[in-house]
């Protein structure tokens, strides 16, 4: 029987739970569009994103999927076009200057790939690990020396960053991140300038923030070395979240990736590039239902003169 029409305003009134629920990052159906010289280019079309407290996350994804715009939008430094984007329970999209400001110097942290981008070169670590405290009007006291301990880089509390090393300049920086506590630490590409051994003592000291301080960590990475090293990397293609790889310990110590696609709310997935053209899958696919499976297969079309 059809519903009334009071039934359906019913239901269109009841609450419903809000995607995401109340996860420290959440980003539902997240659109930017950057318009230059009137050509428009869709950077996030429709991204979908759920990350929990205390989550070690890689995002990878191919040259201009859209990584570093997404990460813009989580660090506050630019606004989406549409769609929802809450970190810590804070609209991005809603917020005012003052409480973006806040945002910026409180509940986040961000570490740029290019070491030199992080820290002032006219500063020894100390100060620079300082500075965001000052400019929060915080204490200073023993947090300086405490973070420079725990990314292992004390040596260069008296240093300027010309006088450290790559590898010890990215963990200065993530101590300089850290600086006010933040909940959330956004990285892109923190270890894309630096050889595997310095990578590895980059990653570890990010692992150390995350597992010790239980602050949320995601970063940008094309370096297997991280993104294999995560509970979960999301992959991104075209603007949208398109697959996830979780990884578990195995019953003999082994870790154990599973790849998955993601299917968004409204059903849409997207199929692995290497597959289609593997089946040469074009425009259309005929879909079955199975009792435990959906069948996916290309669609020959017949020439006209053998029908
Ligand atoms: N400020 C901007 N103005 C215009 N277009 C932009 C701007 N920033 C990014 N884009 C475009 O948006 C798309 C996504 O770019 P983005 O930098 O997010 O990709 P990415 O995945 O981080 O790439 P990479 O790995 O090369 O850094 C690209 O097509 C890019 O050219």
């Amino acid at each position: 029987m059809n519903p009334t029409l009071s039934e359906l305003e019913a239901e269109a009134g009841r609450e419903k739970a809000a995607f995401g629920g109340d996860a420290h990052i959440v980003c539902d159906n997240l659109v930017r569009i950057y318009k230059t010289e009137g050509v428009e280019v869709v950077a996030l079309q429709g991204l979908d994103l759920v990350v929990e407290k205390g989550e070690l996350l890689a995002i990878v994804g191919a040259s201009g999927s859209g990584k570093s715009t997404l990460l813009n939008v989580l660090s506050g430094l630019d606004v989406p076009t549409a769609g929802v984007a809450r970190v810590a329970g804070m609209d991005l999209l809603a917020m005012t200057a003052k409480d973006r400001l806040r945002y910026r110097r409180e509940v986040v942290g961000f570490i740029w790939q290019q070491t030199a981008r992080n820290l002032l070169p006219y500063l020894t670590g100390r100060e620079n690990v300082e500075l965001p405290m000052v400019l929060a009007g915080r204490r200073r006291g023993e947090r300086s020396a405490e973070l420079l301990d725990l990314m292992g880089v004390s040596h260069c509390a008296g240093r300027k960053p010309p006088e450290m090393s790559g590898g010890e300049q990215q963990r200065v920086a993530i101590a300089v991140a850290l600086a006010n506590a933040p909940q959330l630490i956004l990285a892109d590409e923190p270890t894309g300038e630096l050889d595997s051994e310095t990578s590895e003592e980059v990653f570890g000291a990010l692992r150390r923030a995350n597992r010790e301080l239980g602050v949320t960590v995601v970063v940008v990475t094309h370096d297997p070395l991280v993104s294999e090293q995560v509970d979960r990397t999301i992959g991104i293609r075209d603007g949208r979240t398109s697959s996830e790889t979780l990884r578990r310990e195995g019953a003999e110590g082994q870790i154990v990736a599973e790849e998955y696609a993601v299917l968004d709310r409204v059903g849409r997935l997207q199929l692995p590039r290497d597959f289609t053209n593997a089946l040469d899958m074009e425009r259309r696919v005929r879909l079955e239902l199975e009792s435990d499976h959906i069948g996916v297969w290309p669609v020959r079309e017949e020439p006209a003169d053998e029908r």
